[in-house]
């Protein structure tokens, strides 16, 4: 069993449940609303610039040089889909500060690659790969028509063949890591995949909320 096909039965039920959240719904169905589409976005916009720095840190911990040019060219891209896809919808970038959860999500991905292990820290990105497809290949075949759709820019960009190429080449170099590790650190990489998937969970559970601080 390799650790991919392992993981994603370990996670069936967070699967389940970020389907049945009432942002994806709306996502796919077209109801959800202006406002917290914008939040969404927003905070999706700072997630990718950090995000990008976490996968910028991947490329430097890379041995394997086919391992580095894809972690680099990740994190180019997620600048890039930042600017495109938020550069259209989000208009006042500068008053937008990252959400509690925004926040954890990152600070998270962060410390896995402070933590020892490149292994851990490749699972805990792979679900920002692995369920945006899922999402997005699942909306795509429930929206029809994404050229009249509401949201049809943001499905069509992760039902998307580039996209699809790049999860299939973070879950191979899932399992290669998985393949040549002890039991311990393959516990940890299912660990960091779980806890990563909860916090897809929690980012769009936060858009629908509009999450705030406290104060
Ligand atoms: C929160 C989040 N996870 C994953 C992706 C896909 O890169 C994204 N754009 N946003």
């Amino acid at each position: 069993m390799t650790f991919t096909l392992d993981t994603w039965e370990r996670s069936r039920a967070i699967r389940t449940a970020i389907d049945e959240l009432p942002f994806v719904r709306g996502l796919g169905d077209g109801t959800l609303d202006r406002e917290r589409f914008t939040y969404y976005m927003a905070q999706d916009a700072l997630y990718l610039a950090d995000y990008a720095r976490v996968l910028a840190t991947l490329a430097g911990q890379a041995t394997d040089p086919d391992d580095t040019t894809f972690w680099a060219d990740s994190a180019r891209t997620a600048v890039a889909v930042e600017r495109e896809l938020h550069g259209a919808h989000v208009q006042d970038f500068a008053a937008v500060t990252r959400s509690p959860t925004c926040l954890a999500y990152t600070s998270y991905l962060a410390s896995l690659t402070t933590q020892g292990s490149y292994a851990v820290a490749v699972a805990g990105v792979l679900p920002c790969y692995w369920i945006y497809q899922d999402v997005g290949d699942a909306l795509l075949r429930s929206a029809g028509d994404l050229t009249t759709h509401a949201y049809g820019d943001w499905i069509g960009t992760y039902a998307d063949e580039a996209f699809a190429a790049s999860v299939a080449t973070a879950k191979a170099i899932a399992d290669r890591c998985a393949e040549g590790a002890c039991a311990e650190t393959v516990e940890r990489m299912h660990v960091a995949y779980a806890t990563a998937s909860r916090y897809e969970w929690m980012f769009w559970d936060a858009a629908w909320r509009q999450e705030t601080w406290p104060v």
